[in-house]
């Protein structure tokens, strides 16, 4: 993929250390435009830190980052709508101050989505975020950065600690959502089998080096399921 205008996210020679601990090593990946692109791979094989230098939190210590065709900043993040591993709200508000600090704070926010995602993820805007299940919470998290029209979704583990049936209800909705909008999605995600659906293009990572990309339909025909692939890298 060399046509900038086809490649969302380019990363080129990429490296990350935490003191003498090697995050991310030389890694090179391009995500196409337009896609639903999977981050996979195990436990600190480096998703996480990929996705905060995405979004400009962090920088890398060598190798380049090009993203919507710029260098990640704090600036260019009113174009991304991120959802950090560990989010969180502030525990004693209400749903309905989430959406008033969404439409306040974030650019692109559509409130009218946000209230169509609230029934799809099952939330009552009256709910007390205090009382929330660590599910419940999850999909407010989701549902705020579901709700922008903003060209990039960097969703870190949306779909930790929510149950199955509601995480296959979840992906099916959200094939629809993600089929009618022009933006690029990146999601990182251990639930492979229940999202694989979601994907055209996925990005495997181990040790910090992205060792597989593709075309998701292409590594199907060739390698079976991504779980399947998953388990041949990793197994
Ligand atoms: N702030 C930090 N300080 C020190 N080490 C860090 C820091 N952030 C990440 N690391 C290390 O970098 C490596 C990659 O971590 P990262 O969180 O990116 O992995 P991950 O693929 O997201 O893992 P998981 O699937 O468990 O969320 C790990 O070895 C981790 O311990």
């Amino acid at each position: 993929m060399n046509d900038t205008a086809n490649v969302a996210i380019r990363a080129e020679d990429v490296c990350k250390s935490y003191g003498s601990r090697q995050a991310i090593r030389n890694l090179n990946m391009a995500v196409p435009a337009h896609s639903v692109t999977a981050i996979l791979g195990p436990n600190g094989a480096g998703k996480s830190t990929l996705m905060r230098m995405i979004t400009g939190m962090e920088t890398p210590d060598t190798g380049t980052f090009s993203v919507l065709g710029r260098k990640p900043s704090w600036e260019l993040n009113r174009w991304i709508a991120y959802l950090p591993d560990r989010a969180q709200w502030y525990s004693h508000h209400m749903v309905e101050h989430a959406l008033e600090w969404a439409r306040t704070l974030q650019p692109g926010f559509n409130e009218m989505r946000a209230r169509d995602l609230m029934v799809t993820l099952d939330l009552d805007a009256s709910m007390k975020v205090e009382g929330m299940s660590k599910g419940e919470e999850a999909r407010l998290m989701l549902a705020l950065c579901l709700a922008r029209d903003v060209p990039l979704l960097v969703l870190d583990e949306p779909f930790s600690g929510i149950d199955m049936i509601s995480r296959e209800r979840i992906v099916a909705a959200l094939i629809d959502s993600f089929s009618e909008r022009e933006q690029t999605v990146l999601i990182s995600t251990h639930e492979i089998a229940e999202t694989e659906s979601l994907f055209d293009y996925a990005v495997f990572v181990d040790k910090g080096v992205a060792v597989l990309a593709g075309d998701v339909e292409r590594m199907r025909a060739e390698r079976g399921s991504l779980q399947q692939v998953y388990r041949q890298l990793y197994g």
